[in-house]
């Protein structure tokens, strides 16, 4: 059997979606940036008066990567020292409002994806397959709302026992990342301890989680040359890819 690179005991695998399984976190990115970019440059530069355009590497790890929709939008808005109004989840994209942002930017994702559409990362699917083949449960857990539509896509919905999303985390009041509350319903529906499930995530908010819910063991997945931050939040391992784990022991 090949070696799967994790510690003896680990019975499941709790991969995150974005920049895990899919490189959709650069579709992500490209849409918070343009909806960000015009969000501030139509208040005149923002409060400084200065237009200060969103940074699709910096701004996006550090504020929005990970995080549930309307948690990017606020935490964004207050590195800036802006403040608006919360709105309703239904607000239309044109209105000021935090939902408003979101679903602006949402129109832009969904439109990305459908046009585009998603091919997962080859090593990802060949790490995924012989996980289980070794006998591992696999959950995805991700704050997209957009989580279904981007498995179906990408032709791997079929690899995942359980998927915990935005949508789930809505309908059970989960409390987004960086709270472990999202995977620890994946190893709960996977009927299996944190101790023994495996966190494979490339955001901070991600490493964070997978600390504080004391997780088996955590994979940090560096896609962008942040694997100094994702060691100092939590990382065991940093990997580039997951196909360098195949072959590995831990
Ligand atoms: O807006 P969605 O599709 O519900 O996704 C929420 C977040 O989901 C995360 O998986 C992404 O890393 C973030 O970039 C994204 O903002």
């Amino acid at each position: 059997m090949t070696e799967i690179g994790l510690p003896s005991g680990v019975r499941a695998c709790l991969f995150d979606l974005d920049g895990v399984l899919t490189p959709t976190a650069l579709i992500h990115a490209a849409a918070w940036k343009e909806m960000f970019d015009e969000f501030l440059r139509q208040r005149g530069g923002g409060d400084s008066g200065e237009f200060r355009p969103f940074d699709a590497t910096a701004d996006y790890d550090a504020y929005v990567d990970g995080r549930p929709r309307a948690d990017g939008v606020r935490s964004f808005l207050a590195s800036r020292d802006i403040e608006l109004p919360e709105g309703e989840e239904d607000d239309p994209p044109d209105r000021e409002t935090v939902h408003g942002l979101g679903n602006r930017k949402n129109i832009l994702v969904v439109r990305k994806i459908r046009d585009e559409g998603v091919k997962p990362y080859p090593g990802s699917v060949r790490y995924v397959e012989a996980v289980r083949a070794a006998g591992m449960r696999t959950a995805v857990v991700s704050s997209s709302a957009n989580c279904k539509d981007v498995l179906v896509s990408a032709g791997i919905e079929h690899l995942m026992d359980v998927r915990v999303d935005g949508v789930t985390a809505v309908e059970k009041g989960l409390r987004g990342k960086p709270k472990p509350d999202t995977f620890l319903e994946a190893a709960r529906q996977l009927g299996v301890e944190a101790g023994q499930a495996v966190v494979f995530e490339d955001a901070l908010v991600g490493m964070d989680a997978g600390r504080e819910g004391k997780f088996g063991y955590v994979v940090g997945v560096d896609r962008v040359g942040q694997a100094e931050e994702l060691r100092k939040h939590g990382a065991d391992t940093v990997v580039t890819d997951l196909g360098e784990l195949l072959g590995r022991t831990a």
